[in-house]
């Protein structure tokens, strides 16, 4: 028996129909992606204080308190929906963190394997890729290209050992950081390095003295060549000329040396 009595109150039956209809709906078109159960259960928990609120509100039924129970459940149904909306958010917030910490880790790595991948693990200074990846621009805002090589340095290994030897070719790199820009100064091979500069002003034996400083005592020496850069020319070419010029300087050294 329905009890619609006045107006008013029929007015909020029809609300109340409302509502429970579009929870319904809203039930049944989140049901295929309604993965967590705590939120399933949450919103059957509110379509059903709904339910009661309408019987509340068509049968004249004294013998249930339904009164009670409808707005409970609504309650807790609303309550728990939150607790899952919460519980929800919180759980993508942590796989976001997650996310980002694995993106700025790889980031790294890349950053770490794009350096390893142009620089010379022993001294830091870039590698022949990087010299040649960067020798347009180098040139280009260089006055001269140099090539080094070291004098007597399998001697040197020979006599001190291979960790001397490694010790020796990390203070020529420091050296030789300190007279050009570390930027600018490359190991091309085991005792060979390439270095541009905008300076003119560097005089051969001062710059030998600057790069032997740490490892004369070691009975080794240095050869240098030197050759204008010029971007225009191919790096292999500029290369050969600097080179050339160091086999030069190694040649006269040594023609010196037996003179005397
Ligand atoms: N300790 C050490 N030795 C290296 C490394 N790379 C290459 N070498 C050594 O460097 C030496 C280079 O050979 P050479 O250029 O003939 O040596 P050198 O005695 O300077 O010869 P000259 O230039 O004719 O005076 C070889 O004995 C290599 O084994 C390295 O990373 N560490």
């Amino acid at each position: 028996m329905i009890l619609l009595q006045n107006p008013a109150q029929y007015a909020g039956t029809i609300e109340e129909f409302i509502w429970l209809a579009v929870a319904l709906h809203v039930l049944v078109l989140s049901l295929p992606h309604l993965k967590y159960q705590l939120l399933l259960y949450a919103w059957i928990t509110y379509c059903v204080g709904l339910i009661l609120d309408l019987f509340d509100d068509l049968m004249a039924i004294e013998f249930i308190p339904v009164n009670t129970f409808d707005t409970s459940l609504k309650h807790l149904g609303f309550m728990l929906v939150c607790y899952g909306l919460h519980t929800i958010i919180q759980q993508k917030r942590d796989t976001i963190a997650a996310l980002n910490h694995e993106i700025a880790q790889r980031h790294k790595l890349e950053q770490k394997l794009k350096f390893d991948a142009t620089h010379d693990e022993l001294t830091g200074l870039g590698n022949r890729r990087a010299c040649f990846e960067q020798f347009e621009p180098l040139c280009a805002s260089s006055a001269y290209l140099y090539y080094f090589d070291l004098d007597n340095f399998k001697q040197a290994n020979d006599r001190y050992g291979h960790h001397i030897g490694d010790q020796i070719l990390q203070s020529v790199a420091q050296a030789m950081s300190k007279q050009f820009s570390a930027n600018a100064c490359f190991r091309i091979g085991g005792d060979e390095f390439v270095a541009f500069t905008q300076d003119d002003s560097l005089q051969e034996e001062g710059l030998r003295a600057a790069l032997m400083e740490e490892v004369f005592e070691y009975g080794v020496g240095v050869s240098i060549g030197r050759t204008e850069a010029d971007p225009s020319v191919d790096p292999d070419v500029l290369l050969h000329q600097a080179d050339l010029g160091m086999y030069e300087n190694k040649a006269n050294k040594a023609l010196r040396k037996s003179v005397r």
